[in-house]
């Protein structure tokens, strides 16, 4: 038994005031344990990005939270860049068009780890390498606009790891990107966070993308959280009809030999 890394406790969200607004998350209560892998899963509207911005302190003025949200291993709200990375659909969200690449990935090594510019960048320039862009020296000098959006989300994710943080949420990183680059992309966090023990809470609507790799899967609807489990068992006896539903709807996930993947 793993230690627990964050805690939900009866966590319920609603966004401004008035009896018109419904609550984006209601009485979520959720452990995610140090180093586990956790999918959140759910249709459009669920409320996964709002526990993710939750989790990292970023909910919008006027949201009204009840219940808490507590960090063990912590200790403390985590800090964004330092002990979190977060990375977005759009990598555009994240990366700054007028910094070039190296500049941007390199400001977080510079300011969260205490680096000079110089090791900052040399730094940024091994990051660049270990998320797998060819050429990182060139591409250091490079704008994000003259990347393709596989590798813009590439060189998010380095910049979201830069300072080795303990979490990484990463809220629908491949919905923009076709098939092909979308399993590449998960490939990396795969990799990223084994080869560095980080939690990892991947949000996405696509449970056969996710079941491909995570341990745990959290599935909600409607604001609620109406199943949670190892992947192999939310696969294979889903409790929720909810949960039936988003199975039901990737048919090669019904298929033996995915949920053998899964499972092993
Ligand atoms: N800033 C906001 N102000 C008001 N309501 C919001 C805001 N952000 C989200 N909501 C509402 O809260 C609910 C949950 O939204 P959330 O973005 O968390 O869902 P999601 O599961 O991430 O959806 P998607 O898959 O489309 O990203 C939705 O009803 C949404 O309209
Ligand atoms: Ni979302």
């Amino acid at each position: 038994m793993s230690a627990t890394f964050c805690s939900l406790r009866q966590l319920s969200i609603t966004y401004g005031h008035g009896r018109s607004n419904a609550a984006a998350l209601e009485h979520i209560n959720l452990d995610i344990a140090t180093g586990e892998r956790l999918a959140i899963i759910g249709e459009s509207g669920s409320g996964k990005s709002t526990l993710a911005r939750a989790l990292a302190g970023l909910l919008p003025n006027g949201a009204t939270v009840a219940g808490e949200i507590v960090w063990p291993a912590l200790g403390h709200r985590p800090r964004p860049g330092r002990d979190f990375g977060f990375v977005f659909q759009d990598p555009g969200a994240s990366l700054n068009p007028v910094l070039t690449i190296g500049e941007q990935i390199a400001e977080g090594a510079r300011h969260h780890l205490g680096l000079s510019w110089k090791q900052a960048s040399s730094k940024a320039e091994e990051l660049l390498d270990r998320v797998g862009i060819p050429q990182p020296g060139k591409a250091m000098r490079a704008y994000p606009h003259q990347l393709s959006g596989g590798q813009r989300q590439r060189v998010a994710i380095a910049a979201a790891i830069a300072a080795k943080p303990a979490l990484l949420i990463a809220d629908e990183v491949t919905s923009a990107l076709d098939v092909v680059v979308q399993a590449q992309i998960v490939r990396l966090l795969d990799e990223l966070v084994r080869e560095d023990g980080m939690t990892l809470l991947f949000i996405t609507h696509d449970i056969a993308l996710a079941s491909g790799f995570v341990d745990r899967i959290a599935v909600f609807h409607d604001a609620k959280l109406v199943e949670e489990g190892p992947v192999r068992s939310v696969l294979s006896a889903p409790q929720s009809r909810h949960t039936a539903a988003l199975i039901a709807s990737h048919r090669d996930l019904a298929t033996r030999p995915l949920i053998a993947e899964a499972s092993s």
